[in-house]
């Protein structure tokens, strides 16, 4: 016999229990009754800049958690003060010393270390589920495509880093890259907030853009690819419709 509560599933083996309004009560003979967490979902969310991973992260989140489920909504690079520390380094390195692309390399998975470690390990074994924006598809794709560090060299540092812990599900969102570049100048304009790539050609956005494309086939198993220039709620339900369909919820 299986309950589930939010995040937990009892699993009651040969004992006679009695049901009342939902509640169990009667004699359970301990030795019988299996507590078991079951792990939480990792999912991760993907994309170039300005396509809407922010909005869409911050509305599945609220989704997932009105459904009951325990949710921790993260980020990367961060997550933790010592990843955020090195995400200040990786944002803005001093104007006299630019990173190295392999120096790049190292932060960001430093950062991931420290981040499953601490936060996205420890979460997912106590049965929450972990919405992060950005994961080890955005170093494939900024440092591997984008900064031209070898597959295999990428590859080995990802492994090292990641070990077992590989999302259950990516969505890349994916749009028009002058549609995505529209959004950052409007976003920028009312907040002020720089960014890494503000300075680089449209032909740059567009190689990240078919980099997130590339990894969606490499991974078609774990990568699903929404259409990011609809509006923000039509892009979230159809990633729960998704989401209901692979780990059998009702989100
Ligand atoms: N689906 C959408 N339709 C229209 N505008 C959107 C949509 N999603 C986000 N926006 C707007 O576009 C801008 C960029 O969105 P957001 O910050 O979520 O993108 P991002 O992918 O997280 O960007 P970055 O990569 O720079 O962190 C914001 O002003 C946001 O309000
Ligand atoms: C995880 C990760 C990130 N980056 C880059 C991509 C973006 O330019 C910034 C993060 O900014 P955001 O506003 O929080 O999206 O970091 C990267 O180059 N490599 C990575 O692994």
């Amino acid at each position: 016999m299986q309950w589930y509560t939010g995040n937990l599933k009892l699993t009651l083996a040969k004992c006679v229990v009695n049901l009342q309004s939902g509640h169990l009560l009667g004699k359970i003979c301990t030795s019988e009754v299996a507590l078991a967490v079951e792990h939480g979902k990792f999912i991760t969310v993907e994309g170039g800049e300005g396509v809407g991973k922010t909005v869409f992260t911050k509305g599945l989140s609220s989704r997932i958690k009105s459904a009951g489920l325990g949710l921790v909504q993260t980020r990367e690079p961060g997550g933790t003060p010592v990843a955020q520390q090195i995400r200040q380094i990786f944002m803005s390195p001093p104007p006299d010393d630019s990173l190295a692309i392999k120096t790049e390399l190292f932060l960001v998975s430093a950062a991931r270390c420290q981040h499953l470690e601490k936060l996205i390990r420890p979460n997912l074994e106590q049965g929450s589920w972990v919405l992060c924006d950005r994961f080890h598809d955005s170093t494939r794709v900024y440092q591997g495509i984008g900064g031209g560090v070898p597959q295999a060299e990428l590859e080995t540092l990802i492994t090292l880093s990641v070990g077992q812990s590989d999302p259950d599900l990516t969505f890349i969102l994916d749009c028009d890259v002058k549609v995505a570049l529209d959004r950052v100048n409007q976003r920028s304009s009312s907040d002020e907030s720089g960014n890494r790539y503000d300075e680089a050609s449209v032909d740059f956005h567009e190689t990240l853009r078919n980099g997130f494309l590339d990894v969606a086939r490499r991974f078609p198993k774990r990568v699903v690819v929404l259409d990011a220039s609809q509006d923000p709620d039509t892009v979230i339900d159809q990633a729960i419709k998704e989401i209901n369909m692979r780990f059998g919820t009702s989100v």
